[in-house]
């Protein structure tokens, strides 16, 4: 047969979309799904509704979905991240010849992905791990796309993703080859964990606004509107407006209906976790995902308000709250993007990936999640200075930091004073006091640490790379 451009293996809510959106775009192309017990038919069903007569070949077998491919094939897998995609290529290895290539487009662990590309080196298949984000109407109608793996291969499969990808500000792909080995799924992964950075703190503008100034949900979904016409424009602000506009069957908002339990499948805490093992500090992402952790303990946090005395909330002139709130989301974005590029910038020095931060900046531009107006000036800032080392230091994001200062502390400290929590919004704006503090305090650590342990220190009035110790009990 050997007639399909691409092949598709994972029917669900990706896979399916990503396929149509291929032969939208005038690919051929073959569908599988494995048959777990009660879902023999997916595909079947696939081919006979949504895929109806569009150019799809329906496989029934592994075997005849790779027989229906054109060689060296291409297979795009969608699979739930973990195990599962192990699996699918224990079961490919039978059907698989030299210089086929298999990307993986599922939210994968970039070690996996490493782990995987080796293994298949051996029989000389070439392996991509291709982050995508955009969710379900990204997917259909064009995702961002994050590609890394066996150098050599984007040529072969760059015609298809450039097509099916979003488009950014300038009207090109949003899809870029990211590097080598795991460098893909590393840069989806940080996409993740600024995702959960700006959800964690739209969800701390929507409390202060609603325990502070007691507003209504579509009073607040106006207020995400307007935010969303100027410098906050981003997709994240967008959904949350719309939400809030959203009622239920009686007429009240939907949103207010909804258990205060956020769940999480694993992409923010990976990219916490990766940044402790990298020694990078991501204080408003590690925030982001203690926050979700925390929203899961509800019957302590029911028990325990009820023994706190209720506090004074602190007076708002409204107003002015609201605006100082647009401003302080301004800023901690700034900073959720300047740690997550800080990260990716970190762990590609080690891996020497050679990642490029503006074309990563574009491909954030359309299609993801974290598509926002300011990914314009961040890819502007990195075109500018390439080699820059934080996104703080750039002069006009380092101005704008400055001049939004007086708006956040006011922001925070309103909310600590009313017994809000803000962790991200406070995380962020100590990030901020930290990387501004030409000295800190970490003198006296390395004091306790001498005395304690005689770890040594360096000193001040000596050059770097000499280390002391004191016996400081007997001084
Ligand atoms: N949903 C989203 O918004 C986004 C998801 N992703 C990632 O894309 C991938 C697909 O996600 P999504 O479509 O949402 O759904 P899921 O993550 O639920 O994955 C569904 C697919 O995985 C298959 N699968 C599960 N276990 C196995 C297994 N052991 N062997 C073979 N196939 C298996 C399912 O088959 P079956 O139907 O038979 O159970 C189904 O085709 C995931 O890695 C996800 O993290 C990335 C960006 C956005
Ligand atoms: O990758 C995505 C978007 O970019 C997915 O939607 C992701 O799975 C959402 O993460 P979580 O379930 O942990 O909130």
């Amino acid at each position: 047969m050997n007639s399909s451009q691409i092949g598709l293996y994972g029917l669900g809510v990706m896979g399916q979309n990503l396929a149509l959106n291929l032969e939208d775009n005038g690919f051929s192309v073959s569908v599988f799904n494995r048959k777990a017990p009660g879902e023999e038919t997916i595909v079947q069903e696939f081919i006979e509704n949504e895929g109806k007569g569009k150019n799809f070949y329906g496989a029934e077998s592994i075997k005849s979905f790779f027989e229906s491919l054109k060689t060296p094939r291409k297979i795009l897998i969608m699979v739930k991240a973990g195990k599962p995609v192990d699996h699918v290529l224990s079961n490919f290895l039978s059907y698989l010849e030299r210089g086929d290539i298999i990307i993986d487009g599922g939210n994968s662990h970039y070690k996996d992905t490493m782990r995987r590309k080796e293994e298949l080196k051996k029989i000389g298949v070439r392996y991509v791990g291709m982050g995508v984000s955009g969710g379900e109407q990204g997917a259909r109608f064009g995702p961002s796309l994050m590609p890394g793996g066996t150098p050599g291969t984007w040529p072969e499969i760059q015609p298809f993703f450039e097509k099916i990808a979003a488009k950014a500000f300038d009207g090109s792909p949003c899809c870029k080859w990211v590097g080598e080995d795991g460098a893909g799924h590393f840069v989806k992964m940080v996409h993740n964990g600024i995702e959960y950075a700006d959800m964690q703190l739209i969800s701390e503008a929507y409390h202060i606004l609603k325990e502070s100034l007691g507003l209504e949900a579509v009073e607040i979904g106006k207020i995400f509107e307007s935010w969303n016409d100027r410098s906050l424009n981003s997709y994240l602000i967008e959904i949350t407006s719309k939400i809030f506009m959203v009622s239920d069957d009686d007429g009240l908002p939907l949103v207010e209906k909804i258990l205060d339990c956020a769940a999480q499948k694993g992409t923010g805490r990976w990219t916490a976790i990766e940044a402790f093992e990298n020694n990078v500090a991501l204080p408003g992402i590690s925030q982001a995902v203690i926050a979700r952790f925390f929203s899961n303990l509800i019957e302590i946090r029911d028990e325990f308000s009820k023994t706190q005395r209720p506090i004074l909330k602190a007076s708002a002139n409204k107003e002015k709250l609201i605006g100082n709130l647009e401003k302080t989301l301004l800023a901690c974005r700034l900073a959720a993007y300047a740690e997550g590029f800080f990260m990716i910038s970190s762990v590609s020095d080690e891996f020497e990936w050679n990642i490029n931060y503006s074309a990563i900046a574009k491909i954030w531009q359309g299609g993801c999640i974290i598509r926002s107006a300011l990914l314009k000036e961040i890819e502007q800032a990195f075109q500018k200075e390439p080699d820059l080392k934080h996104l703080i230091l750039f002069d006009e994001f380092s101005e704008q930091l400055s001049d939004l200062q007086a708006s956040w502390r006011s922001v925070v400290g309103h909310a600590v004073y009313s017994g809000i929590p803000v962790p991200c919004m406070s995380a962020y704006l100590s990030l901020y006091d930290t990387l501004r503090s030409k000295s800190l305090p970490a003198n006296l650590i390395q004091a306790q640490r001498d005395f304690f342990g005689a770890h040594t220190y360096e000193r001040i009035d000596k050059p770097r790379g000499q280390f002391f110790h004191t016996d400081w009990e007997n001084q």
